[in-house]
């Protein structure tokens, strides 16, 4: 299906936890990676850039790149589609990359199941639902309808965390910080292995 040189590092979790703000501390001491940017049906919130934060499509053209096998994953979440695109995470991981993932726990089995050798996986949360509940309301993005669907996903999502490799609760930042970079590099090295195999060929043959 795809050549694998690189690795997957996929970070899920409850909506308003902080995987977005992690992510921006945690880039500049991770080495070489690719972000996986992801297609969705929802509204773009002021200040998201087409093609930056996500490929923005209507319902139409999304179930359009289902139908045509475009989507390494994809899923319905809070009532909108996400999907992630193949073609660019086929490239990335075939050049070696370590490739970064933003996506809920249904993506999550999805891309394990399918890539299991090459993915490491780490659930983030808040302490707790008043804690998410906060940083939902002070991020100021999502009316109050969607910042309430999202509490109520969030009780269903959190049950998922034990699928995962790695748990960081998301409380404070810094400390929060240096645990993800310890995971991405951990992350990384599945990527060497397949160099490693490469170098210990004879003892196979
Ligand atoms: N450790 C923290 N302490 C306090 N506030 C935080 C912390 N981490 C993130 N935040 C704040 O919480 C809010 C939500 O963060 P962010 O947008 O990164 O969440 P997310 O998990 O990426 O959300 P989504 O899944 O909806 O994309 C932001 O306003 C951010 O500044
Ligand atoms: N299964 C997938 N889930 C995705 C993807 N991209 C993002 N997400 C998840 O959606 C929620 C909501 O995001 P928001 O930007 O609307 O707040 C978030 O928790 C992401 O993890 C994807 O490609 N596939």
């Amino acid at each position: 299906m795809m050549e694998k040189k690189g690795a997957i590092l996929i970070l899920s979790g409850p909506s308003g936890c902080g995987k977005s703000t992690l992510l921006k501390t945690v880039y500049d001491k991770i080495g070489d990676y690719h972000f996986s940017i992801s297609t969705t049906t929802r509204e773009p919130r002021v200040g998201e850039k087409n093609g930056v934060d996500y490929y923005f499509a209507s319902r139409k053209e999304f179930e359009e790149d289902i139908e045509n096998g475009e989507f390494l994953e994809w899923a319905e979440v809070h009532g909108n589609y996400y999907g992630t695109s193949l073609k660019p995470i086929k490239a990335a991981v075939s050049q070696g990359k370590l490739v970064i993932f933003d996506i809920d726990v249904q993506g999550h089995n999805i891309v394990r199941k399918k890539l299991d050798d090459i993915v490491t996986s780490v659930f983030i949360t808040t302490p707790s639902l008043k804690d998410l509940e906060k940083r939902l309301k002070n991020r100021d993005t999502d009316s109050k309808e969607v910042i309430e669907k999202r509490l109520i996903n969030a009780k269903t999502e959190i049950k998922s965390f034990r699928n995962y490799d790695y748990f960081i609760i998301n409380d404070d930042l810094k400390k929060a910080s240096k645990e993800l970079v310890c995971i991405a590099r951990i992350a990384r090295i599945k990527a060497k292995l397949f160099d490693k195999e490469e170098s210990i060929k004879n003892w196979i043959e």
